[in-house]
């Protein structure tokens, strides 16, 4: 493949190949052999080679992997399209302005054609279209734009996700310049799991590597069976340019045969790709737990089923927490059985703080994690030195900036003395969040953000009248309520330290032992329905009518996500699915030849 990415005579591709083939490695292994070949000509040009991932996570691992050289450009699609259309404010003006404009006339439309003016539908239009006129009128003042992948914070000139892509794509596809820019900036640009890139956005790298053919390699990477958000390009592998070359991987080299075995007859009703074994692969063991619902044990059951596992399997790692990854539908589901919902849960319920709550992102998160937790952990464990540099650090109470201490200094330490063994004594019980910070508070160990200090005043300061909370706080005042030990979990969930994962989080990811939680019943989403997928609920006439002319519909998807969560396991692999009706779950199972009899147990 190192061929393709020949600047010479470069070749664009399409590497789609199944779980664990390897597509990952290669296109690790390919941009080392070019740097260690060719890194001179793209310093001496001053161009990078641009590789774009689908998550943060898989762009550090990839950076790493790659030693963080700067030759690479490794982003996320977002961030690396806002990088091409940062410098073009007049034109993001321009285009920004028409799609206002668009936006407020169909809002318009639709308000004048509704039948109910005062219902919820038209007073939301209305809304809409307000804020929209707002954004229109203060464009004028706009100087630059700006675009944070992870933060929530509107500004002024903020620019929304969609807004990027669809700015990105409008400029390659309609600008010829705009494609000079990306092919001379980047003759070299790398997507993994291609299959979930915007489609729009696709079909213009498609076109701009078609104008610039002789200087320009365009590589995909990915696996149509791993699909899992909407809007990618679903034809992308048989809509390709002619001189498009298409490699294959047969081999899967993470999982064990049986797992290759039951990965293999998912994908059968789908495109019917098959993989074979690498030549050392281990047999490995797969089961089913199927458990009769309404249950309310879940967390005691799962425990249960990780014992059976260590027994079937002979492998003591099935009952050692850190060592197996337990993969739910929604993160409530994690929260629940990660012990860390009572400060996620109230949180996830505020629309403004969920991206950053999932990516420990925003600085009151940080500030949690950071420094809270770490300082909490040094007093426990009489860390004296990090004590005093935490402290030092974050609290501008130790330090020639403080007056207080440049004139009593003695007095100073001795009340920080103070407040730490007060801590210490505070952390022998499993304490809420708000009761530490409020210790932390007193004696200004740390310098506590204004959201969660107003917060915390609230108890002591007589209030005439209720207040009403801001959205924001409110959900913190709740979360504050949380015991300190449900923070520990949140902070290492965010890093992917505590055994849980989601199952769409785990693309592109591999662990020895994998308990997959199939319990449609515990979420609430509609994209994926796992009961109707194992038979245990009926099919709609449209689930039917989509399934046989092969349109995307909840069965499809749902067999993919599937295919994802069970390819996953390096060694082996329980699936635990809670139904209504055990029995048509064990049928399908044995019907569709995923397990034998003997590999199912009914709980
Ligand atoms: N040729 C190979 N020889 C030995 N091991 C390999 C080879 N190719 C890949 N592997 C190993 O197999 C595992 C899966 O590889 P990788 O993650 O690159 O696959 P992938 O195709 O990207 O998988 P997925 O689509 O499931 O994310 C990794 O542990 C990798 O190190």
């Amino acid at each position: 493949m190192y061929q393709y990415l020949n600047i010479d005579a470069p070749s664009s591709f399409l590497l789609f190949a199944g779980a664990g083939s390897g597509k990952t490695r290669t296109l690790v292994n390919v941009l080392q052999a070019v740097r260690d070949n060719e890194l001179h000509r793209f310093i001496k040009a001053g161009q990078r080679i641009a590789v774009i991932t689908y998550t943060n996570a898989a762009c550090e691992e990839i950076k790493h992997r790659l030693q963080y050289d700067p030759i690479f450009a490794v982003s996320t699609i977002h961030s690396f399209v806002w990088e091409l259309i940062q410098p073009f404010t007049s034109d993001i003006k321009k285009w920004l302005e028409t799609d206002l404009r668009e936006n407020i006339d169909k809002l318009q439309d639709k308000i004048n054609r509704a039948r109910d003016k005062s219902g919820q539908t038209a007073i939301k239009n209305a809304r809409s279209r307000d804020s929209k006129l707002k954004r229109l009128e203060r464009l004028d003042i706009v100087q630059s734009f700006v675009y944070s992948p992870t933060s929530t914070r509107l500004t002024i000139g903020s620019l929304t996700h969609t807004e990027v892509i669809k700015i990105a794509t409008e400029f390659l596809s309609e600008q010829p310049l705009f494609q000079k820019v990306l092919v001379n900036k980047f003759p070299i640009l790398l997507i993994d799991e291609s299959q979930d890139t915007n489609k729009g956005l696709m079909d213009a790298l498609i076109q701009t590597q078609q104008n610039h053919s002789g200087c320009f390699s365009l590589g995909l990477f990915g696996d149509l069976m791993q699909r899992i958000y909407s809007g990618g390009k679903e034809d992308l592998a048989t809509n390709l340019p002619q001189n498009w070359k298409t490699p294959e991987k047969k081999t899967n080299y993470r999982s064990p045969k049986r797992v290759i075995r039951l990965i293999n007859k998912i994908r059968h009703e789908d495109d019917g790709k098959q993989q074979a074994e690498k030549p050392d692969a281990e047999e490995g063991i797969v089961r089913l737990f199927i458990v009769q619902t309404p249950n309310e044990n879940k967390s005691e059951i799962e425990v249960g089923i990780r014992e059976q596992m260590k027994v079937i399997t002979d492998d003591e790692n099935w009952e050692d927490d850190s060592q197996v990854k337990t993969l739910t539908l929604e993160h409530a589901m994690a929260a629940r059985r990660g012990e860390f919902d009572e400060f996620f849960t109230p949180l996830s319920t505020e629309d403004s703080l969920r991206d950053s709550l999932l990516n420990g992102t925003s600085s009151t998160f940080k500030f949690c994690t950071h420094q809270v937790l770490p300082l909490a952990n040094v007093i426990r464990n009489e860390d004296d030195f990090e004590i005093m540099r935490i402290i030092k650090k974050y609290s501008h109470l130790i330090g020639k900036e403080n007056e207080e201490f440049f004139a009593e200094p003695i007095a100073l330490l001795a009340s920080v003395d103070d407040g730490v063994s007060k801590v210490k004594t505070l952390l022998e019980n499993d304490i809420s969040l708000r009761e530490l910070l409020s210790l932390i508070g007193k004696y200004q160990l740390l310098v506590i953000p204004d959201i969660l200090n107003d917060l915390l005043l609230e108890d002591t300061v007589e209030l005439e009248e209720e207040v009403e909370l801001p959205p924001n706080q409110e959900a913190w005042d709740k979360a504050l309520d949380a015991r300190l030990s449900h923070v520990e979990n949140y902070a290492k969930y965010v890093t992917d330290e505590l055994g849980f994962a989601t199952h769409q989080g785990v693309k592109g990811l591999e662990f020895d032992r994998v308990l997959a939680v199939i319990d449609d019943k515990d979420s609430k989403g509609f994209l994926f329905k796992y009961e109707k997928f194992f038979g245990a609920e009926d099919l709609t006439a449209t689930d039917k009518r989509n399934e046989a002319s092969g349109i995307d519909s909840v069965l499809s998807r749902t067999r993919r996500l599937f295919y994802v969560i069970c390819s996953r396991a390096e060694k082996s692999l329980a699936v635990v699915a809670y139904s209504q009706d055990p029995l048509a779950v064990k049928n399908r199972a044995i019907d569709a030849e995923w397990f034998v009899e003997d590999e199912i147990i009914l709980i």
